[in-house]
């Protein structure tokens, strides 16, 4: 069966400026079945649109940067992290031309984030400072563990996926989605109110968000194997 091609854009070192990307990604899409292809930290409209026009689907993945909060209008909140300029244009270089043409869109973590802030949603700067809770959304336990639960909205894509009202995840962020942008939806909530995941409210579109990271440990977690089969599905049916 031929395997459709899958961009996903790559995290920015500001060190020395270069891509790189946890191999999970990849080794979760080819798995399920995808050809996985790493798009460079060009944020050049006509390289973008060059590479875009070539995938059946987009992952945009987790990054050690926060997006802009001009970008949604606000001044920095003094815990903001660290803004990478690059990151966050060539984000919304590539979610812009993956909405022009509806390819199916998985959005994890940062990835989420950004996409909602591209469509006109905000974000809580710091969960900590912001908000205030008992979950550690930047969990101390290691990267592959998981922390907590969060609730899913039945009938929404997650909930179909997961076959569950609810989900075990881990917990790698200090924002989290604050507006909801337009023409989304969210579909999942920590037990805080903390929203992780969104949806397009397009029925007939997939693209959807999560604020964990199902990459991580991806072959020991039935819902991340779901997800990920359903998201090739998608983008071979493209
Ligand atoms: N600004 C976001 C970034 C969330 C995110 O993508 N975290 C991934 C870091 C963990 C990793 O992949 O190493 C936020 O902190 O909310």
């Amino acid at each position: 069966m031929k395997r459709p091609l899958i961009g996903l854009t790559l995290r920015y070192d500001p060190r020395d400026g270069s891509g790189y990307l946890s191999s999970e990604y990849a080794a979760a899409l080819e798995a399920a079945g995808g050809a996985p292809v790493h798009l460079a930290l060009l944020p050049e409209e006509e390289y973008v649109e060059a590479v875009v026009e070539r995938v059946a689907g987009l992952l945009l993945p987790g990054s050690a940067s926060d997006v802009d909060p001009r970008l949604y209008g606000r001044e920095p909140h003094p815990e903001l992290g660290e803004v990478h300029e690059v990151r966050d244009r060539v984000e919304r270089l590539v979610i812009a031309a993956a909405e022009r043409r509806r390819l199916p869109l998985l959005a994890i973590c940062y990835g989420m984030q950004a996409w909602n802030v591209f469509r006109g949603g905000t974000l809580i700067q710091d969960i900590a400072a912001e908000y205030g809770t008992a979950i550690a959304h930047r969990q101390r336990a290691p990267r592959g563990e998981r922390t907590h639960w969060v609730d899913l909205l039945e009938g929404s894509r997650v909930a179909l996926l997961a076959g569950a009202r609810r989900l075990w995840v881990n917990s790698h962020h200090h924002q989290a989605v604050e507006v909801v942008g337009e023409g989304l939806r969210a579909t999942a909530w920590a037990e805080d109110g903390i929203i992780e995941a969104i949806e397009a409210e397009d029925e007939d579109w997939f693209a959807v968000g999560v604020q964990w990271h199902p990459e991580v440990r991806w072959a020991e977690d039935e819902f991340s194997r779901a997800l990920f089969r359903r998201f090739v599905q998608e983008c071979r049916a493209r």
